[in-house]
């Protein structure tokens, strides 16, 4: 039983499919160590599967929401076609600065753009339509406004992903100081229903520790239902 479970331990399976590059390793040391900023990113799993998507998916476009230092945005950046882009919004001036500085560092800064920006005002001003992925990262309690902003600027046939998303999963280390953590449950369920409930967003949890819920958007034929 004991050695079942520790073959399904996120370290072992990290293990299985060998070390992070240098590179990733160095960023995540002068930011976790030397910067001592919040260790709130993505897992590893979860950042493959990232950068599996967007292989898969070659988005022309991406908009990531909640940037924190880049280490998401470096693994989509790096799945990206050649035409590809990727904004990414931060609403910390801090963050958002060490995000660009690790970005160029990776060797991927020409192709993302970090906005300094609360993400809702972002978002409104971003041309529907126009956007092939999606991923939905920064406050829980706002998950369900970004779906409402995020929706519209998807193209069919676009890809919606968000973390944090596994029912009953722990996402208390990012929560803000005086978060209120049912508030914040509240508002990722009423994500997780809304997808669930639209005719256009097909959805599966994939893994991740906190949970990667990806949803494909399907064409309009079913709108009014959306
Ligand atoms: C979980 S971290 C993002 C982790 C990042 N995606 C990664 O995996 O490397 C969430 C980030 O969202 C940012 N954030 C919170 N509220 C925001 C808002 N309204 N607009 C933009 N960013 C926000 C926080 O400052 C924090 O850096």
């Amino acid at each position: 039983m004991e050695a079942r479970r520790m073959t399904r331990s996120p370290v072992y399976l990290r293990s299985l499919l060998g070390p992070r590059d240098e590179t990733l390793d160095g960023i995540l040391r002068d930011a976790l160590l030397e910067k001592k900023l919040p260790s709130i990113q993505i897992d590893d799993n979860g950042a493959r599967m990232l950068h599996l998507l967007t292989l898969l998916h070659r988005p022309r476009l991406v908009v990531e929401v909640g940037t924190l230092f880049g280490y998401s945005a470096i693994h989509i950046a790096r799945g990206l076609p050649p035409d590809g882009h990727l904004i990414t919004i931060e609403s910390d001036a801090d963050a958002a600065r060490n995000a660009r500085a690790y970005l160029d560092e990776a060797g991927v800064g020409d192709r993302v753009e970090v906005v300094h920006a609360d993400a809702v005002t972002h978002l409104a001003t971003l041309r529907p339509d126009s956007v092939d992925m999606v991923f939905i990262d920064a406050d829980k309690k706002a998950y369900p406004q970004y779906l409402k902003l995020c929706f519209p600027l998807l193209r069919s046939g676009g890809l919606l992903i968000a973390d944090d998303v596994a029912p009953g999963g722990d996402f208390s280390g990012e929560s803000e100081p005086g978060a209120d953590p049912d508030r914040e449950t509240k508002a990722i369920a009423t994500y997780v229903s809304a997808v669930a409930r639209s005719n256009r967003l097909h959805s599966a949890f994939v893994g991740s520790a906190h949970g990667l819920l990806v949803s494909y958007k399907d064409g309009p034929r079913d709108a009014q239902n959306a």
